[in-house]
């Protein structure tokens, strides 16, 4: 397998007010050509603000204190002050940002965005050339080509999603980041948006993508790789069949275990939530993060970064994994029956403002 990407030492942190949140702290990531690497966790966790690094989106009130990616053996340090080539966004990487299909202007008809798009990369393309460009990709991807006269109110939820997906991409972005690109949807139109982006790798209009979301069976049916994100760090990584059916971080099995829809793999499970909520990420605990929600917790998780068990592309941040390798956790282990000490929790005050429930428009924008 050829690397596609190499992402280290991401940390970023959004500063308002006088609080730093650090959103993503000291994360890497590897993605192989041809991989769709799905990134789950709860909200809050960091998702959208990996996303808006990868694809060098992430602007004020979210600063990049560190992070290099390597693409195509081309290196390019992410830190703030940091000069960023104009031809890395959109032609190496590229954002499919949450919420995209309801941000269209409704006054534009579609071949006004794409000229729009294709000027903003390149002034001295002509609109012919910009709108040719678009009609071979839809032909290509067997969509009708007069959706380019539509206004979006005239095309359905699914085909909007479809036709921004195919405008973020006019450039064969090396890697798309594609933001909860199938929440909206109704699960015909899911599939059909996850088969385009199959026959779009296949076709290598892009070579890899970062596909971000809560919905775990959604990202099973398109992932060849997981990532489970805790309070702003990856907490385990693997394939996604072996995330799905052994976790092997007591997390990831807390969080499919609360999993509720009759799937399959999932029916026979007996759906627990997960007690407690994610931590305050303007102070989040010492060592493992997951250590007060956590059934298997042990003295060295209270105070000690847990070790990464595995390689670079299968791992589980946790000290159990270091005791049991290459063991699943027994998904009745996973979370405790109660918590007793629920300051532990770091739980918001009374009528506060949990810290994920910030707006983060600023990092996407
Ligand atoms: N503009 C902002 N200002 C301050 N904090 C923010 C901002 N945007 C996000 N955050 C905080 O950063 C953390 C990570 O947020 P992020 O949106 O990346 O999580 P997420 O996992 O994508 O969540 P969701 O699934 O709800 O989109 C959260 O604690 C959130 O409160």
């Amino acid at each position: 397998m050829t690397r596609l990407l190499e992402a280290t030492h991401l940390t970023a942190a959004y500063q308002t007010g006088g609080v730093e949140v650090r959103a993503v702290d000291d994360v890497s990531v590897h993605i192989d050509e041809g991989e769709v690497l799905g990134v789950a966790g709860e909200s809050g966790c960091g998702k959208s603000t990996l996303g808006a690094i990868l694809s060098l989106t992430a602007r004020a009130p979210l600063y990049v204190e560190s992070g290099t990616l390597v693409i195509d053996g081309q290196s390019q340090d992410l830190a703030v002050g940091s000069r960023i080539p104009r031809t890395w966004r959109g032609s190496v990487v590229s954002l499919l940002p949450q919420g995209a299909m309801n941000s269209i202007s409704p006054t534009l008809r579609v071949r006004t965005l794409v000229y729009d798009v294709m000027r903003a990369h390149n002034a001295r393309i002509s609109k012919n050339e910009a709108l040719d460009r678009a009609r071979d990709r839809l032909k290509e991807l067997e969509l009708p080509v007069r959706v380019l006269d539509a206004y979006p109110h005239q095309l359905s939820g699914g085909m909007k999603q479809r036709v921004v997906t195919i405008i973020s991409t006019l450039l064969n972005p090396r890697l798309l980041i594609a933001d909860e690109p199938t929440s909206a949807l109704d699960v015909s139109s899911q599939k059909a948006l996850i088969d385009m982006l199959k026959q779009m790798l296949e076709q290598k209009i892009m070579s890899g993508v970062v596909f971000v979301t809560h919905d775990l069976p959604v990202l099973r049916t398109v992932s060849d790789r997981i990532a489970v994100m805790y309070a702003g760090k990856i907490a385990e990584i693997g394939p996604a069949e072996e995330i799905a059916t052994g976790p092997k971080h007591p997390y990831s099995a807390a969080l499919l275990n609360s999993v509720l829809v009759p799937e399959p793999a999932f029916r026979k499970k007996r759906v627990r939530g997960i007690p407690g909520s994610p931590p305050n990420l303007a102070n989040p605990p010492a060592g493992c993060r997951f250590h007060p929600r956590c059934g298997l917790v042990m003295p060295d998780c209270r105070t000690k970064e847990p070790p990464h068990v595995g390689d670079e592309l299968t791992f589980s941040a946790c000290f159990w994994s270091a005791q049991h390798p290459g063991e699943a956790v027994p998904a009745d282990k996973a979370v405790p029956r109660h918590i007793d000490d629920p300051t532990e929790l770091d739980l918001p005050a009374a009528g506060a403002t949990p810290a994920h429930a910030a707006t983060t428009e600023g990092a996407n924008a």
